[in-house]
């Protein structure tokens, strides 16, 4: 099935520009209602980021990328003191066992005061986040000082937008618009900028079942995201992201110029007791170029506490969970340089 009739383009000017009627913003509520239910995926315009800031964070990406190895692994993140924070190279992300065919650089929200955390401890079901403590203490890595002021003007923008998705999303779920603002003040918000390398045997590349992913040529594998709702950037290679439908087809997320991808993480969908879809995508580059994409992840707060929300629930309900503790555990397997 072709992206177009799978994943819709929502226009969200009406809560951006501030200026338009009710009606305008219900259709916008109600168009995001029915995409979180059914795909869980969809194309944003109208978000009021410039076109220009969404092509230069690819064109860092790729000057980055282009770097010799050397150069970028003296911001490796492999080195505990930066865990999870900085430069990963082509093999060293793992989705479910498997080594991604993709280099990335990862920078994370900086918790200045740990100590001022209010993890709620009796949510807590291991000690992964002791463990993780280089990980939540650390401090990013930047390749350069125009870099890091390109990408911080980048990520100012995608927390504000992300901002506006969930005060609509809250409005979906029939709860105040800030419903979900006490979860995301402190949103522990992710950068990732990835590189793709176009798989060595080109346009022949497919997902075959075993093996090892990089030679399969799978930049990404299948998996749901963490937190609430990322915010993702794609350059303009054809075919190389892909979402599974409800009814377990994969269909290409085309890009579409001066859009954003949104997709759901793991989080909104406890927090709406399964009503809304964590949907499970991957990418796999058959589009014969490096590939970049520029992806913020609108996360919960580390210390938030996500349970279905009264209201929200509309399906089974699941367990609460401390998003720290979630985004810990994930990490802790997806990089092969932690054990
Ligand atoms: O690069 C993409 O299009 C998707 C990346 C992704 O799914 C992720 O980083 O979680
Ligand atoms: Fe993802």
């Amino acid at each position: 099935m072709a992206a177009e009739d799978a994943i819709p383009t929502i226009d969200i000017s009406p809560f951006v520009d501030g200026s338009s009627q009710d009606d305008a913003h219900q259709r916008v509520v109600t168009e995001i209602d029915n995409a979180c239910r059914e795909v869980g995926f969809f194309y944003i315009k109208g978000h009021g980021v410039d076109e220009g800031l969404l092509e230069e964070v690819h064109a860092g990406a790729k000057a980055f990328f282009q770097l010799p190895l050397h150069d970028k692994m003296r911001i490796e993140m492999a080195d505990n003191k930066y865990m999870g924070r900085g430069y990963q190279a082509v093999g060293e992300n793992v989705t479910k066992g498997r080594r991604d065919l993709h280099e990335a650089l990862d920078v994370w929200r900086e918790i200045n005061d740990v100590a001022a955390l209010r993890i709620p401890t009796q949510h807590l079901r291991t000690d992964v986040v002791q463990k993780m403590d280089a990980f939540v203490r650390g401090k990013n890595q930047w390749p350069d000082a125009s870099f890091e002021a390109l990408y911080t003007q980048y990520i100012a923008q995608m927390l504000k937008l992300g901002d506006v998705l969930v005060r609509i999303m809250a409005l979906a779920l029939g709860l105040a618009e800030d419903a979900l603002s006490s979860l995301t003040d402190k949103s522990f918000f992710c950068l990732r900028v990835i590189g793709y390398p176009p798989p060595e045997d080109g346009a022949s590349c497919c997902v075959r079942e075993g093996g090892d992913s990089m030679q399969n040529g799978v930049g990404c594998g299948e998996h749901t995201d963490y937190g609430f709702v990322t915010l993702l950037n794609q350059d303009d290679t054809q075919s190389a992201l892909q979402a599974q439908t409800l009814h377990g087809e994969w269909v290409d997320v085309t890009p579409r110029k001066g859009t954003l991808v949104v997709n759901l993480g793991d989080m909104l969908s406890v927090w709406t007791g399964g009503k809304w879809r964590a949907t499970p995508h991957r990418v796999v580059n058959r589009g014969g170029q490096y590939r970049t994409s520029v992806v913020v992840f609108y996360e919960p707060n580390f210390d938030a506490y996500i349970t279905s929300a009264d209201g929200a629930a509309g399906g089974k309900s699941e367990k609460g969970v401390v998003y720290g503790e979630h985004v810990c555990q994930k990490i802790a397997t997806n990089f092969s340089f932690i054990s």
